[in-house]
């Protein structure tokens, strides 16, 4: 992929993700600057990974040539507003939101007109090369620039384009926010393992396996059903069944339906106050 300088404002959960994946797939550290307003996050960063960092956020989109904007949503605005009153000249930059919350023509105002931009939906297993980011652009971004953007992501993993900007909403409930979902579940599956007598250790072994096989089994299996590879486990009559009856009783469906649609609602109502 190109390797264009890279600048990531705001160095948290999210960057560190990004920047694990890109280094560990060959993406130069020397063309990675990352810039926080406290140092113990790029201290970790520039020590485990050799990337460049700064305090200032400036220095850091002045180096480079496409900005990944990864502050809190909330943060987004005085952010951007303290770089251009600091000088910051976005011109000739390609600017790359990961930000929930926040639609384009939001940060093409917040950019000061600026109007070369992506917005992107990630997720952090990107820090181990599975994640998965849904893209959206409007029509005037140019070719290269969306090809290199979709590159960046699948060197972290996988990615998905959406036609309207409201799929970015829909990607969050999907994947962006859906890592969580997983480890809530798994929560409770070792809690529960732990009740029964096992160790806190063995209890997340347990769990952790399963849902590595269970992953990898989708994975390695296109050709079934997601509903097919469940059957393959639950024998007639067996303990499957009875646990799987218990989750569809309990209104397993409906409870996921409710929870996607939440964060779809909440990603909406921050678009409308940010
Ligand atoms: N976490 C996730 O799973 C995902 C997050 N996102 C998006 O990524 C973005 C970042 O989220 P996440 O990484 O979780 O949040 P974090 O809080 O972990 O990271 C945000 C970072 O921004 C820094 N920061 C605050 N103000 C500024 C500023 N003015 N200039 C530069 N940096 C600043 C914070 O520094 P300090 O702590 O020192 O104040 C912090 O390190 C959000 O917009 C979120 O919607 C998208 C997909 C998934
Ligand atoms: O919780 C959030 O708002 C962010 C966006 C997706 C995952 N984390």
């Amino acid at each position: 992929m190109e390797h264009r300088k890279l600048a990531f404002i705001g160095a948290g959960n999210m960057s560190r993700s990004l920047i694990s994946g890109l280094i560990q797939s060959g993406y130069p550290a020397d063309c990675i600057i990352a810039a926080n307003p406290s140092r113990p996050k790029l201290d970790a960063l520039a020590a485990d990974f050799g990337i460049r960092t700064t305090q200032n956020n400036l220095e850091a989109v002045t180096q480079a040539e496409a900005v990944v904007l990864a502050v809190k949503p909330q943060m987004m605005a005085a952010m951007l507003s303290e770089l251009l009153a600091a000088g910051a000249t976005l011109g000739d930059k390609l600017l790359i939101s990961i930000a929930a919350g926040i639609s384009v023509a939001r940060l093409e105002q917040m950019a000061g007109g600026h109007t070369r931009i992506v917005r992107t939906m990630p997720n952090t297993p990107s820090l181990l090369g599975l994640g998965m980011t849904g893209l959206y652009a409007r029509p005037h971004v140019a070719e290269a620039d969306r090809a290199y953007c979709q590159h960046m992501m699948e060197a972290v993993g996988k990615t998905l384009w959406v036609d309207e900007e409201d799929g970015i909403n829909q990607v969050i409930a999907a994947a962006g926010s859906a890592p969580a979902y997983f480890f809530l579940f798994m929560e409770a599956m070792a809690r529960q393992a732990e009740q029964s007598g096992f160790s806190a250790d063995d209890a997340r072994l347990l769990v952790q396996q399963t849902a590595l096989g269970a992953a990898n089994m989708v994975a390695a299996n296109p050709q079934l059903s997601l509903s097919q590879l469940r059957e393959q486990v639950t024998s007639k009559g067996g303990t499957t069944a009875e646990a799987i009856r218990r989750f569809n009783d309990n209104g397993l469906d409906r409870l996921v339906a409710d929870a996607m649609a939440a964060a779809v609602a909440r990603a909406r109502e921050l678009e409308r106050q940010l």
